[in-house]
């Protein structure tokens, strides 16, 4: 880690500039404002500060409990991640550093939580691009290739590969320890797994290079931790823990190259299902078109929302049995799950989505009978049933990020009680707004995935 102090100071004006180093007590500054983070790929890279600059989750977590660094003036932390070997080096620079009522901070300890083994020196980060130039080819050389396909966004005759291997092997999960400064950059609430237990397997998606002496250059563009489950009585589930694809190479189809992977896992080994632990919401927007997508190819599943999409048009709003007959009949969600590995709860978001499909938009009937099925799916997630004689109440709390919604449910201990806004009027028009919203966002993922399937239609004829 190199650190400089910018533009050092003849001795003689050190004191001056100490005592007037802060006017009042030190403020701090934010992690987030004086770290810049750079991808490099090679030496030349390194310094050039117009190259890939990316924005991490949140860096204020590793600097003290208020995110703050105190102490100097002027800070400057550019940290180089290499593409290349995943090591780090971190250059940190500033004009003085003063305790101003808070302490200096110590850097080091701060980067080492973040970075950990993977910070190396500057000389020593430089030749790694030399010495470690086929890193990753000899990492993933033993790993089984899962998923093959020719590079799209070039003419080098390169191909798009993944590979997974268990990370319970020692060069897989040094790899894996030196790609979790990426996890905690980059996914929010991410945290390293333990490598030492036989249930992880990392899936690495990979660009293979032939370069023009015919030596094969593999880089890493993204990775998948994923976990095997015991599922009683005699079966095993997969969980994506942790899924991602480096900034550079984000929104080219990676991240749905190793989700197609992980499930053709699930269905070539017959395990149960496929989940996605904590999911942000881009991995369930996703998750959600690849799914719909694949239930579109499983013909019991478009007869069954045919079915259902002509029980709308019964009735309005549709009565209690003709909901039931909206919903996808049980033996459909064991058939999905055995054939897809879709599990139930998935089954049920992608079905809104499918029903949203079938309905013909100047069907203004069974377009408002959608929407009270689901109004009703609402209502029994936020509210459910009574509870213990305590009744939830839902109540709106301005909110910075999404400032048209937010809400709170509580619990008011004798029905009655609550913020004294509790009214059945207020709360009639919240979850009004709440199904608003969920209307809006299956019409989005309906129309998404209607496009990708008109594109996959175009494609196979085109052959
Ligand atoms: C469990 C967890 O790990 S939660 C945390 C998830 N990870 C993160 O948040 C880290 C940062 N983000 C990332 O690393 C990535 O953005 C990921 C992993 C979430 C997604 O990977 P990406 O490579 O960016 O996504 P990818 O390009 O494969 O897919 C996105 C597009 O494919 C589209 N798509 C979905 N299915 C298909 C299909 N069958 N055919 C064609 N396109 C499809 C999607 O609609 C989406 O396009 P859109 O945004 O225009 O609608």
């Amino acid at each position: 880690m190199a650190l400089k102090r910018r533009e050092e100071e003849p001795s003689g004006d050190k004191k001056k500039k100490k005592r007037v180093g802060f006017s009042a007590i030190d403020s701090g500054i934010e992690a987030n404002e004086c770290i810049k983070i750079f991808l490099v790929r090679s030496e030349e890279e390194v310094g050039a500060s117009s190259h890939n600059t990316v924005d991490p989750v949140d860096l204020n977590q590793f600097f003290g409990e208020d995110g703050k660094i105190y102490g100097y003036k002027g800070l400057k932390i550019n940290v180089w991640l290499s593409i290349i070997s995943f090591h780090a080096c971190a250059e940190i620079t500033f004009e003085t550093s003063v305790d101003g009522g808070k302490g200096i901070t110590d850097l080091e300890p701060c980067l080492q939580k973040l970075f950990g083994e993977s910070l190396l020196e500057m000389k020593e980060f430089l030749q790694s691009f030399s010495s470690e130039c086929q890193y990753i080819r000899n990492v993933v050389s033993n790993g089984t290739v899962v998923l093959c396909k020719a590079g799209e966004e070039d003419d080098t005759g390169s191909t798009i590969e993944v590979i997974r291997m268990g990370l319970n092997n020692l060069p897989v999960g040094t790899l894996y320890s030196r790609l979790v400064p990426l996890v905690l950059l980059f996914v929010e609430g991410g945290r390293s797994v333990d490598i030492t237990d036989p249930g992880w397997d990392i899936y690495f998606v990979v660009k293979k290079t032939s370069d023009q002496t015919g030596d094969t250059l593999i880089e890493l563009l993204g990775f998948a931790t994923v976990y095997r489950f015991y599922h009683y009585p005699d079966s095993t589930r997969l969980r994506i823990s942790q899924i991602l694809v480096l900034p550079p190479y984000q929104g080219q189809g990676h991240g749905r190259h190793l989700i197609e992977s992980v499930n053709s896992i699930a269905i070539s080994e017959n395990l149960h299902d496929v989940t996605a632990e904590e999911p942000s919401d881009y991995l369930q927007h996703l998750r959600l078109c690849m799914d719909s997508l694949r239930l579109l190819t499983f013909s019991p599943v478009r007869t069954a929302v045919t079915s259902a999409a002509a029980h709308l048009q019964e009735v309005n709003p549709p009565k209690k049995a003709s909901k039931a007959q909206l919903a996808p009949p049980a033996h459909l969600a064991e058939d999905v799950r055995d054939k897809l590995k879709i599990g139930r709860k998935q089954l049920l978001r992608c079905w809104e989505v499918l029903l949203y499909l079938s309905v013909d938009p100047k069907d203004s009937k069974s377009l408002e009978s959608f929407r009270s099925w689901v109004s009703d799916r609402v209502r029994d997630e936020i509210l459910g049933k009574d509870f213990g004689g305590k009744e939830k109440q839902l109540v709106e709390v301005p909110n910075d990020y999404n400032p048209e919604m937010s809400f709170v449910v509580f619990m008011s201990q004798d029905g009655s009680e609550g913020s004294g806004r509790g009214q059945e009027q207020d709360q009639e028009e919240l979850l009004n707004k709440v199904v608003d919203e969920e209307m809006e966002e299956i019409a989005e993922s309906a129309k998404r995935v209607s496009s990708l399937r008109e594109t996959q239609e175009v494609l196979h004829i085109l052959g």
